[in-house]
């Protein structure tokens, strides 16, 4: 399962548009009925309208009617496994299954393993209002 959602975002990477930072990320993310849904990074000349492969692969997903997400693989060209931004890390958790697994890679073939709640402790959500 890890693989084949590393392999699906690095295909995704291809698409990246990252004119500006030439920095493409490619996200898969797998739904809890089992899919598979893929985002890249997509910049903007205003470049804080910028969204990352991740939240593009959460929102395709969301948009066709999945809210249940148990692991993502992030790959980009990076010495070490690329790391979500906080902005995606708090996207994550809102559609989190619990222990929902995030594959950190690169295109060097190292990978790691953490959860959502690893990466974002102590996170805000909807049982705190
Ligand atoms: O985990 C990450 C980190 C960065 N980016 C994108 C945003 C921007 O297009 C470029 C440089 O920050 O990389 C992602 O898509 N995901
Ligand atoms: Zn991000």
């Amino acid at each position: 399962m890890k693989e084949e959602l590393i392999i699906a975002a690095e295909n995704a990477m291809k698409h990246a548009y990252a004119p500006y930072s030439k920095f493409a990320v490619g996200a898969a993310v797998l739904t809890a009925t089992g899919q598979v849904y893929t985002g890249c990074n997509v910049e903007n000349s205003s470049y804080g309208l910028t969204n990352c492969a991740e939240r593009t692969a959460v929102y395709k997903a969301v948009s066709d009617g999945h809210r249940s997400f148990v692991a993502i693989a992030i790959i980009a060209d990076t010495e070490l496994p690329v790391s979500p931004c906080g902005a995606c890390r708090q996207v994550l958790s809102e559609f989190a299954e619990p222990n929902m697994k995030v594959f950190l890679a690169n295109t060097n073939g190292d990978n790691k393993e953490y959860t959502v709640a690893q990466l974002l402790p102590y996170s805000f959500n909807e049982s705190m209002m």
